[in-house]
């Protein structure tokens, strides 16, 4: 099989790319990154991820890390294939350009650490730090403001259509729905109906359900 995903079934990062292969209805082999023994700290995937984080990707001799730019790749590489999550047009692609700008520096930037800290923290056995908890959902809210805002003229953040910048919203939205921070969506109506309708896609569930 051409396409391999080194990950853990744990990691978002790692989500992201399972989701967008999903959408793409391509097949992969998923290999097994164990982070509790941190192998991701040691060669053979160092040389995949110089950095020591999943997901590493390969497409053939293609070797690439970092999910976005992955799954890029994927939308570009395989265009014809599954959902379309990429435009031709040079306008609607900025927009969409600007929506993934958008999800990296923005919304990941709270909802990465807000999942980190409510989610993994316990998890590990570490101490949630509460004050920055508070102070992270006043940042996703904030941003979440400007979403609510665009979601009510647009069904999806780059247009009427879903897209790659909606979709690399989705490991880190599934998280956060499971903690005290679904507030934070609820209180926003389109920003909760549409987070609602990424969790429903078929790809979603059919990664959950493997
Ligand atoms: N920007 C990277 C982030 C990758 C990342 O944070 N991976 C986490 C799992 S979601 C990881 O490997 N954590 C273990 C570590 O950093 O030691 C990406 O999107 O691929």
């Amino acid at each position: 099989m051409a396409i391999k995903v080194h990950g853990s079934p744990v990691s978002p990062a790692a989500k992201r790319v399972l989701l967008c292969l999903a959408e793409k209805q391509l097949d992969y082999e998923f290999v097994l990154v164990d982070l509790a023994t941190g192998q991701h700290k040691k060669e053979p995937f160092l040389s995949l991820n110089p950095f020591g984080q999943v997901p590493g990707f390969e497409d053939g001799d293609l070797k690439l890390f970092e999910s976005r730019a992955i799954t890029r790749y994927i939308a570009h590489a395989y265009a014809d294939k599954g959902t379309p999550l990429i435009s031709e047009d040079p306008k609607k692609m900025a927009i969409i350009g600007v929506w993934l700008e958008v999800e990296s520096q923005r919304f990941d930037a709270a909802g990465q650490k807000l999942s980190f800290e409510i989610l993994v923290k316990p998890m590990k056995g570490l101490t949630t730090d509460d004050a920055a908890v508070e102070q992270l959902q006043g940042q996703l809210a904030a941003v979440l403001d400007v979403y609510e805002a665009r979601l009510g003229k647009s069904k999806y953040l780059g247009g009427d259509e879903f897209s790659l910048a909606d979709l690399h919203h989705v490991p880190i939205i599934a998280n956060l729905l499971k903690t005290k921070v679904k507030a934070v969506f609820d209180a926003r109506p389109a920003v909760s109906a549409w987070a609602a309708a990424l969790l429903a896609r078929p790809a979603w569930l059919k990664i959950n359900a493997a």
